[in-house]
């Protein structure tokens, strides 16, 4: 395995009986990147973080975490991460900062180093102010930062984020994408699942898309949405009379198939896009053609997954 790789799976298989949950999975996740793992629900997410981090044994394929095999040195392999959602071990009744301080002891902390640890991290998670207040008194977001750093203490090569920002409000969101992004900077290697695909597409630097247990796509979230196709015009003229000269002169200009839809027309664009749009606008005033909506559309990452993926429902 190169020294880029942090976690490389080959051709892994995992079964529940009859049902196949991951269905000959290779997978491979540099150092220092976020990589997000994406599909619909069933499509084996959970399962293939549950392999990673030994908690299930894949039936067939291996995987290699930080240069350790996930079945013979298992043991090894659970030094290399931390895991958030601790958030259910942690004591209402304390203060972050006593919380931290007992996570670093329960992480083989001496009682000085636990304390410099808390310190620390509660400043890396913007907690400082809060940091002697009862937990009892935090928001959803505190709560949040503070299950992030409780999951740092012993310092873990990979963090495994399972949706990360689910029930946050925008503004906290954001706050929690900015701790992952210093996260990264610092040199962690982060592994995020997320029904968000907008936080696929601001956070992660590669993704994978699975579905029935297999892999459907990979490739980075620009990658992904030029895979299924480049930007498009959507424009509505005002009368049906209208269509076909339209139509005509969005073949003339952009050279593309027209799609038709009672008034409105649908057409690729290519490069150069803005100069041809101006062109196509041009001709189809000379033309005294009426345009009652227009529109340039580019791929998200939800195209991308509606396109790709069938899901279980
Ligand atoms: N312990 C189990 N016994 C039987 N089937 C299971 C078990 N765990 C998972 N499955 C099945 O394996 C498939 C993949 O499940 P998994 O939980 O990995 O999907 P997921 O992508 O995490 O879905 P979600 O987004 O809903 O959490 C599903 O069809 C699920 O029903």
């Amino acid at each position: 395995m190169s020294e880029e790789m942090m976690i490389q799976m080959t051709h892994v298989q995992k079964r529940f009986g009859a049902k196949v949950a991951v269905k000959d999975l290779s997978l491979q996740v540099q150092r220092g990147e976020i990589f997000g793992l994406l599909g619909p629900n069933g499509a084996g997410k959970t399962t293939t973080i549950k392999m990673l981090t030994t908690l299930l044994r894949q039936d067939a394929g291996k995987i290699i975490v930080n240069g350790f095999d996930s079945l013979s040195q298992a043991q090894r392999v659970r030094q290399q991460f931390g895991l958030t959602g601790q958030t259910a071990s942690i004591d209402q009744d304390l203060s972050a900062r006593e919380n931290l301080q007992i996570f670093g002891r329960l992480n083989g902390l001496s009682r000085v180093a636990a304390k410099t640890r808390a310190t620390e991290l509660l400043a890396d998670f913007d907690l400082t102010q809060s940091a002697d207040h009862v937990l009892a008194t935090f928001s959803g977001g505190m709560r949040r930062r503070l299950d992030l750093a409780v999951s740092l203490i012993g310092k873990p090569a990979i963090l495994f984020l399972d949706e990360p920002t689910t029930g946050l409000d925008p503004r906290t969101r954001t706050q929690m994408w900015q701790a992952i992004r210093q996260l990264v900077a610092a040199g962690s290697t982060v592994v995020l699942t997320t029904q968000y695909l907008e936080e696929a597409d601001q956070l992660a630097d590669h993704i994978a898309l699975i579905d029935h247990g297999q892999l459907v796509a990979s490739g980075t979230p620009t990658a992904l949405k030029q895979s299924i196709g480049g930007q498009e015009l959507e424009l509505q003229v005002s009368t049906t009379a209208a269509v076909a000269s339209a139509t005509n002169i969005l073949q003339a200009v952009l050279g593309q198939n027209v799609q038709v839809e009672a008034r409105t027309l649908t057409v690729p664009l290519g490069a150069n896009s803005l100069t041809t749009v101006a062109e196509v606008l041009t001709r189809l005033q000379a033309a005294q053609i009426t345009v009652s909506n227009f529109a340039m559309h580019t791929p998200s990452l939800d195209d991308v997954f509606l396109k790709l993926t069938v899901g279980t429902n």
